[in-house]
Parts: C-alpha cells; structure tokens; sequence
C-alpha cells in the first residue's frame, strides 16, 4: 500500500547539508499499522511527510495505493494525495472556523453539494464521538478532542492511508490511549492502512502490528512489533524496548544480590506466548529441593501475545540450584542469572 525504494532526502542549507533520509526502503501493506520510531532529528516527519510528498524526496520512489507519486504532477498528483489523510501533532485546526466547518474542509474543497456535506460531517463527528460539538470552536476543545477532529478531518474523504505525525505526542497517558484505541477502529471499520511516526514505544506497542527503527536518516531495524520487542537487535533498539520494560534491577532485587549467599541466587525468566513461568516454577520445586519466590513480574500483551518476564528467587543447595538451573535452560524459556554487575 506504501512503498518506498531507494528515498533520500538531502536539506541543503546555506551553512551544511543534512541526509535526512539515506536509502530508505519501507513496505507498508494494506490494512496494516505500521510505526516509525527514532530519537530527535532521526528523519521521521521527513519520512512521513514525503508519503503524501509534503516533503519530495532528492531520490527515489514513492509509492501509495499503486500509483507511484514520485511521477505524478498537477492534477494527477492532487488527485491521489486526496487517497492520503494526515493528521498532526498540534492538530492544525483552523482557529477562526467551527468543529463542523474544519470537518468539511476536504469536502468543500472538492465542492461536495452540501446535503451530502452535512450528512457526511455528521456521520464522521458521531464516529468520533463529538456530535454535540458541531458548532463549538477549536479553542474551546481539550486535546484529545482536537485530534479527534483531527482524525475526522483525515477521514472525510475517505483516504486508502492515513498518516499520524506524532498524533499523540501532545497528550496526556489516558487521553493518548483513547486516540489509539480511535485509530485502530479506524484502521478495523474503514480498513484504512495507518502509518504512525513517534518517538515513543509505548504507542508502538499499543497498536502497531510492525515497526522500523530510525537513526540518522536510515532504517536500522524492521520487523513485527512482537518480534521487535522480543529480539532487538540493534543498540538503538534494545534501549526503545527498555524505555517500556524497565530493565534495571528493582531495588528489592538489588538488596538480595548485595547479601549474598551460596544458597541463593536469583533468575529472570522471559517468555512470550502460552507458555508462561508459572508451570516451570511448579515443577522446579517438585523435581528439584529448591524453593522459589517470585520477586518481580513485569507482563504485557502485544498483537494479543503475551509477553514479559519473571525475576525469582531460587534457595537451595548449589548442586541443586546447579541442576535446577540447567533444567530451566532446557525448556524453551530465556533463563539468565541475574547478577549485580549485570
Ligand atoms: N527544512 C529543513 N531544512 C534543513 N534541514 C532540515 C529540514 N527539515 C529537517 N531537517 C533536518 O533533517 C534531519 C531530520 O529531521 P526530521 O525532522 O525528519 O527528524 P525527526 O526524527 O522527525 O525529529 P523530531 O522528532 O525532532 O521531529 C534533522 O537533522 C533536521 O535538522
């Protein structure tokens, strides 16, 4: 649904020339969201806005809805990027202009008679819940709101796509998941492919089904967010997955280790899917003489997956802590020995 091959973006200033985007290849299918993630200056809204070619690439192709934009000019170009909604951080609604007014602007501009103008407000301020909001103005909206108006705008001339420029970056935690959870009816109800910037992992998380990693204008990492999450690969990676699992050892942990014993030693078990810890600390118990204290859990659920890990406490005598610990190493869980300078 979009493609990108070989996009480069080179910003020439009169002081330095900057590559926000180096060679980027995406592929983002249809009925799909996809999530772009980097730190400041990565090259995300240059990447994002050269979708509807807000920004036009120095190189390469971009490709929306099979029709290759990077060719296309005039009529033909406004044409298909009518395909394309947007909506934006600070949500740029027009301040001076009704709820019900900034909701038709796409739909004036292409002079849609104004029955069907209204029924088609109408419907698309219900779908985001603020039918009784037609004629309040911008500024008398919260934030959420704002986007929601935002999000009815984008889809009032029914785009293939929609992109979200850092949609939620201005938000409250709750408010952020109400939007979220907006943009994923969107994408089931209207099977609109979503394509989500953010500096967040959270939101990743949250709805995305595959994410690329940013950095210096390249994509460094790709893959489903499950995969992501559970293998990062790239340094850049592992610290977006950690902003989201803590990974530090807690201060309970840490007191624990700091005692030590050769009786005790203490273990961070990670799993994802069904097979959770709980079964193997049974067992290890039953086959082992070991006790065990679960000490910390951190569990989340991604695409419908559970996902996390269990940090315990094993106490026994080192030969069966010994064997206990090759027994877990056996099973088809991530078994590491959590230690201080870990
Ligand atoms: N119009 C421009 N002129 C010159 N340089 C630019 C322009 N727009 C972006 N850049 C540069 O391109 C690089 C990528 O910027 P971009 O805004 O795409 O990154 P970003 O990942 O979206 O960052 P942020 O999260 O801070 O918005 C940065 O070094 C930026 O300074």
């Amino acid at each position: 649904m979009i493609e990108f091959k070989n996009v480069s973006k080179l910003f020439k200033t009169n002081e330095r020339e900057v590559k926000a985007l180096d060679q980027v290849n995406l592929f983002v299918d249809e009925g799909q969201i996809s999530g772009v993630i980097g730190f400041s200056g990565a090259g995300k809204s240059t990447l994002i806005r050269s979708v509807n070619l807000l920004e036009r690439p120095t190189e390469g192709e971009v490709i929306v809805n099979g029709q290759t934009l990077t060719s296309l000019k005039g009529g033909q170009l406004q044409k298909a990027k009518r395909n394309i909604g947007m909506i934006f951080q600070h949500f740029n609604l027009l301040q001076s202009k009704t709820v019900f007014e900034n909701v038709a602007v796409p739909l004036r501009l292409v002079r849609t008679p104004n029955a069907k103008l209204k029924e088609r407000v109408q419907e698309l301020l219900e779908f985001v819940g603020l039918s009784d909001k037609a004629s309040s103005y911008p500024e008398q909206l919260s934030g959420g709101q704002k986007q929601r108006i935002g999000i009815a705008r984008a889809l009032a001339s029914n785009p293939a796509v929609l992109l979200c420029d850092e949609a939620t970056s201005a938000l409250d935690p709750e408010t952020t998941s109400s939007i979220l959870q907006l943009l994923k009816r969107v994408n089931k109800e209207f099977n609109v492919t979503i394509l989500i910037i953010t500096h967040e992992m959270g939101v990743i998380r949250e709805i995305c089904d595959r994410v690329a990693v940013m950095e210096e204008g390249r994509i460094i990492e790709e893959g489903t967010v499950l995969d992501i999450f559970s293998k990062p690969q790239h340094q850049t990676t592992k610290n977006f997955v950690r902003s989201v699992f803590k990974d530090q050892i807690p201060a309970s942990v840490r007191r624990i280790l700091e005692r030590g014993s050769e009786k005790t030693r203490i273990y961070k078990i990670e799993f994802i899917g069904e097979s959770s810890g709980k079964p193997l600390l049974s067992e290890l118990v039953r086959r082992f003489d070991v006790d065990v204290n679960v000490l910390f859990g951190n569990i989340t659920e991604i695409q419908d997956t559970p996902f996390g890990s269990l940090t315990v406490e094993v106490q026994g005598d080192p030969a069966s802590l010994e064997s206990a610990f090759r027994f877990m190493k056996e099973k088809d869980l991530l078994v590491s020995e959590v230690k201080l300078d870990a």
